[in-house]
């Protein structure tokens, strides 16, 4: 591993793996193996995702928060461990905590009517939940989910030149997969003395999937903890997205890529009255993926540190730790 200590994380602009000259595709490709196998975090521009779809996103998803709790409540779905639709304020806490992050957020899943009718998914997968109240959500968010998956795509087949596989090794395994577009508001809080008092928007953890791709990472708040254990600011530029390396992706590669933790820190008390917004996609395979480490990354050096588990099973596990599945 490279012992570099970043103070940022690094940018790489994602049109050099897709230009077709070869040496700026095999720096990126460089590039990003070191930024994943060291800080996990890189900030990508030219994803596809243009300012105007963003706009429209965020104009929507306020829109939905604006409504009172109870209006809101009608699409929560605990029956399918909040997989899709909306999820209540302080409902989700970090892995090995009780008290609820101070959030709430809306899951937007697979669009069905994209899979075939052969696929087993489609039968598997929650059906989408969208709110009367707000009907422009499910195209608006369907359309970003879409772009971000092909961005995604593109990540993995650089993830996947970078760990000597066959560049196109993750196409099958992400097809239709269980990814999860997540549209999060950090809520105000009129008053900060009615909070638990180790409450905060997101306390420290690591994501769950593949990879993250995230938008919204601009506004302030967002830190990742570095190997020393320093805590480091996030400032993603307005036409950057984030993309993290998840917990399956660092288990296959038996930890040659870090699933770095990271957290959102809250406001001082006089700006606790802000709301914050953001939208990771939450990049998961298909749940049949098979998450043994590979056996390239392992060695006399690097002993093999995880179970044998599927990407399903391993899903489930970590939906019971995190408080939305019984
Ligand atoms: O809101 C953010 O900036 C990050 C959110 C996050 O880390 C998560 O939802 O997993
Ligand atoms: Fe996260």
């Amino acid at each position: 591993m490279s012992e570099i200590l970043y103070n940022e994380i690094p940018s790489l602009d994602l049109a050099d793996f897709t230009s077709g000259d070869a040496e700026k595709k095999g720096a990126f490709v460089q590039a990003l193996g070191q930024a994943y196998n060291n800080i996990g975090f890189v900030a990508i521009k030219n994803h596809g995702l243009t300012q105007d779809l963003q706009d429209h996103l965020y104009a929507t998803i306020k829109k939905f928060f604006a409504l009172d709790d109870e209006s809101k409540a009608k699409y929560e779905r605990p029956e399918i461990g909040y997989q899709r639709g909306y999820t209540g304020k302080g409902k989700e806490h970090a892995k090995g905590r009780n008290t609820g992050d101070l959030k709430e957020f809306y899951h937007v899943g697979q669009d069905l009517d994209q899979v075939p009718d052969t696929d087993p998914v489609k039968n598997d997968y929650p059906e989408g939940v969208w709110p009367e109240e707000v009907p422009e959500l499910k195209e608006v968010s369907l359309e970003v989910y879409r772009t971000i998956e092909q961005a995604g795509k593109l990540m993995l087949r650089a993830i996947a030149i970078y760990l000597e596989l066959d560049e196109d090794y993750f196409e099958d395994k992400v097809r239709y997969g269980n990814s999860i577009l997540r549209a999060i508001h950090y809520f105000p809080i009129t008053n900060p003395d009615e909070v638990p008092e180790d409450a905060v928007r997101a306390a420290e953890h690591g994501d769950i999937n593949l990879i993250t791709l995230l938008m919204g990472a601009s506004a302030d708040g967002l830190q990742v903890k570095r190997r020393d254990g320093k805590w480091i600011p996030i400032t993603a530029l307005p036409d950057q997205l984030v993309v993290n390396v998840g917990d399956m992706l660092e288990r296959l590669t038996n930890k040659k890529l870090k699933s770095t933790i990271h957290r959102v820190v809250n406001p001082p008390r006089e700006k606790m009255n802000n709301s914050r917004y953001s939208v990771p996609f939450f990049m998961h395979p298909r749940s049949e993926m098979d998450l043994t480490c590979l056996e390239s990354c392992v060695d006399e050096q690097n002993p093999k540190q995880f179970e044998n588990a599927t990407a399903g099973e391993f899903l489930d596990e970590r939906l019971r730790e995190l408080g939305l599945k019984k």
